[in-house]
């Protein structure tokens, strides 16, 4: 098993060559991803109105029912339920208070300590590629861990969402189920992942970030016929919309855009609260 800074350094190359990277979780979060997902089941098992308890949809925290969200067009929802937790909303008394009647709540609490500092050194990395001397990415108040929970076997549609990129600087990916696939050439793969590791996707904002040196990974999501249910973790790595950093490179054209309007513009893009919410 690789140690923390060789997984680290070893992903921010891969995902520099390959346009995405696969990590090996450590024992630790190995045993957090086990309890984030027996929690989900648990969780999305419960009556709607007992999950619209946990529910604070204008920060973006908590549960969000069915088809909240969208991929491509806002008339083909995400066939998905949703539970998220941002880092920022931690200090909030009133949504931390969940833990103690809501394990997925409690699990991903765990969990998201652990996933800011993998991505605070995976972007650190990246950003000694691009730019030593360039501004570091704080990923730890507005990034957010979101579980998605579909029911395969129910649906109609073969994709139960649409093929898309994700407006973030990264996203990290785990499922135990299949059904994830991403672009590769033009072609569409099965992410095929252990229940150990974790997918690293590229998002729109690191694009932008690194004048268009790294390009988002396109993915979507397929309907495996027989499969009652399927959880998928994300973490959405945003950087600090308070104090944004500058981009590491121009782009082709020699402008710099604006990476708190960027990242506030795409957390708007697919129906949901704008991170610019959490600001406030
Ligand atoms: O469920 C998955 O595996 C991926 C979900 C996804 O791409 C998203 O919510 O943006
Ligand atoms: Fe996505």
């Amino acid at each position: 098993m690789k140690d923390f800074a060789n997984q680290v350094s070893s992903a921010a190359s891969t995902l520099l060559h390959s346009g995405y990277a696969v990590i090996r979780t450590g024992p630790l979060l190995k045993m957090v991803l086990d309890d984030v997902f027996d929690g989900a089941d648990a969780f999305f098992a419960r009556g709607l109105a007992e999950k619209t308890r946990y529910a604070r949809p204008e920060i973006l925290e908590g549960y969000r029912g069915y088809g909240a969200e969208f991929s491509g067009s806002v008339d083909r929802p995400d066939l998905n339920e949703t539970f998220s937790l941002v880092l920022r909303n931690m200090i909030r008394p009133e949504v931390a208070d969940w833990a103690r009647t809501n394990p997925l709540r409690r699990a991903l609490a765990a969990a998201a300590p652990i996933y800011a500092e993998l991505a605070d050194a995976i972007l650190d990395d990246l950003r000694r590629h691009f730019a030593p001397e360039g501004d570091r990415i704080a990923s730890a108040k507005f990034s957010y861990l979101q579980l998605n929970y579909y029911r395969p076997g129910r649906e109609e549609r073969e994709l139960l969402q649409d093929a898309h990129e994700d407006g973030h600087l990264l996203t990290f990916v785990t499922s135990r189920q299949p059904g994830l696939e991403f672009e590769v050439d033009g072609r569409f793969e099965p992410a095929r992942l252990a229940p150990d590791e974790i997918l690293v996707m590229p998002g729109g904002i690191l694009s932008l970030m690194t004048g268009g040196a790294m390009a988002p990974l396109v993915h979507r999501v397929r309907k495996a016929p027989d499969l009652p249910r399927r959880a998928s973790l994300m973490f959405f790595v945003n950087a600090d919309v308070m104090a944004p950093p500058r981009p590491w490179r121009p782009m082709a054209d020699g402008s710099c855009p604006d990476i708190r309007q960027a990242t506030i513009e795409s957390s708007q893009m697919f129906g949901l609260a704008s991170i610019g919410a959490l600001a406030e």
